[in-house]
């Protein structure tokens, strides 16, 4: 069988601990959009401080069952959610969720990179003060400090703080965007498709940081590289044609999937 080389960013990744905890619990989880249902029940168990990837063949339901986990799946007209899904407990689709403060437990990044038209600094301050996380400018400073030096980007940055942030590079812009994320302390990272616009390099850098982030943070990510998937995640969910169709550890789904249509996509039979 043709599999997919791993070849993990750093020693340890790649690598599944077995020991975390599910974070996220998705117990029968079906979207529809007016009539037509795009996800058909998907069970899923999201497990802390690791990368999962979702991967799957174009219009499968991976940016489909991604949004349903800080609703933003509500933003779009005539779509609806039903089954539930549980972050440490919670049930995010009670009425009682503030969806704000969900959305800045569970951050969001995406495909492009999408800077504020505001400097390096707000882009990063933004959050925590409309979420009045910083109690004066000098712990907002500290934040902005530290969310940029966990992405990576504050020393390439550092003296140009009060300069555009979208006068970074594509790469720059998308740490930018994960310091963004960041800065509101969130528990969950969600990526769809987070280097789909950058080079090689940038990519590089990138997978290099969702490992060191996995230390602090859960994070799902949505890709179409089975490389990157390969790389970067400790678990994998393969997606068909709106079902969950298997799930596990990275190396044993890349390696010795169960499934026909597993095997079929990561072998490039179809997709
Ligand atoms: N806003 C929408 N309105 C109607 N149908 C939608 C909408 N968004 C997605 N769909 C449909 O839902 C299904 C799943 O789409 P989704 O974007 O989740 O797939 P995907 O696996 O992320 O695809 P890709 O890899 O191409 O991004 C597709 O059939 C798609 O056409």
């Amino acid at each position: 069988m043709n599999t997919v080389a791993i070849k993990p960013v750093a020693a340890t990744a790649g690598a599944a601990s077995g020991n975390h905890a599910p974070k996220v619990v998705s117990q029968g989880v079906k979207v529809f959009y007016g009539e037509k249902e795009a996800l058909h029940g998907v069970d899923l168990d999201i497990n802390e401080r690791e990368v999962t990837a979702l991967i799957g063949p174009s219009g499968c339901g991976k940016s489909t069952y991604l949004r349903c986990l800080n609703r933003m799946n509500d933003v779009v007209e005539g779509c609806r959610v039903e089954g539930s899904i549980k972050i440490d407990g919670d049930d995010i689709y009670d009425r009682r969720i503030d969806v704000v403060q969900l959305r800045a437990r569970v951050g969001m990044v995406f495909q492009k990179p999408n800077p504020f038209p505001k400097s390096i600094y707000e882009n990063v301050a933004y959050g925590p003060r409309i979420h009045g996380i910083a109690q004066g400018k000098n712990e907002l400073d500290e934040i902005v400090e530290s969310s940029l030096t966990r992405a990576g980007l504050w020393k390439e940055v550092k003296d140009r703080l009060d300069k555009p942030g979208t006068g970074l590079s594509g790469g720059q812009q998308q740490r930018l965007c994960i310091a963004r994320a960041i800065a509101v302390s969130p528990e969950v990272i969600l990526m769809d498709e987070p280097c789909s616009a950058l080079d090689p390099i940038a990519t590089a850098r990138i997978e290099e940081l969702i490992d060191e982030l996995r230390e602090n943070y859960t994070i799902v990510i949505v890709t179409h590289s089975m490389q990157q998937a390969a790389r970067v995640s400790q678990r994998t969910a393969f997606f068909h044609l709106g079902d969950l169709v298997e799930y596990g550890d990275t190396s044993q789904i890349f390696t010795n999937p169960k499934e026909e249509r597993t095997q079929a996509y990561i072998t490039g039979r179809f997709g």
